[in-house]
């Protein structure tokens, strides 16, 4: 199945400029989710070590990191927007194209060693999958695959995820 045609765009959305894809079509019809999350388990079934959890960040990763997670037979641990969690947490800044973001985990949530697969719907500028693998490391997680469904390839996110191999299902240039 070609997921890319599922993909729906939306020029202009949220701001003058910005070519959104919408992965909503991927959800709604069972056969095309289920494709996808097969496809993201193939396309992670190669790394050099298997991981023992997922780490998505809220909200779009939570959508596909956990359905993997389920598939995989590991853990699923979640990267909150800020005020979220309710037990101790780390914090971690990071740019977006307009202003600052953060995200949080909480804090006993990875232990020192736990090998961390990350899943996020899109990469655009890369700063929300960097904060995740920041967090990850923070906790003394070590950053065994990074994968997302769509990889928008014009706009930096590889260059600054570039340490971390991140692959993806699809690509736009933006
Ligand atoms: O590579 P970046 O430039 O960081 O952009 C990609 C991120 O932006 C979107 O999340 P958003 O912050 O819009 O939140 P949402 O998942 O709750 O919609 C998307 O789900 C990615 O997580
Ligand atoms: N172009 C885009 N489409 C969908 N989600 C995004 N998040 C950041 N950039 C995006």
């Amino acid at each position: 199945m070609d997921l890319k045609e599922k993909v729906r765009i939306i020029d202009g959305f949220p701001f003058a400029g910005i070519s959104f894809k919408d992965i909503t079509p991927l959800l709604s019809d069972p056969d095309v989710y289920m494709e996808t999350v097969n496809q993201l388990e193939k396309l992670v079934q190669n790394l050099d070590e298997k991981p023992d959890i997922i780490v998505a960040p809220e909200s779009r990763g939570f959508f596909f990191g956990i359905p993997l997670a389920f598939k995989m037979g590991i853990g699923f641990v979640p990267a909150r927007k800020p005020g979220k969690l309710p037990c101790e947490v780390v914090s971690q800044e990071y740019t977006l194209e307009y202003g600052t973001n953060a995200i949080e985990m909480h804090k006993d949530a990875v232990g020192p060693g736990t090998k961390v697969l990350i899943i996020d719907d899109l990469i655009a500028t890369g700063g929300t999958l960097l904060a995740t693998a920041q967090l990850v490391e923070k906790m003394g997680g070590r950053i065994v695959g990074m994968a997302a469904v769509i990889e928008l390839t014009d706009i930096g996110g590889h260059e600054k995820l570039k340490k971390y191999n991140p692959i993806a299902l699809i690509s736009y240039p933006c």
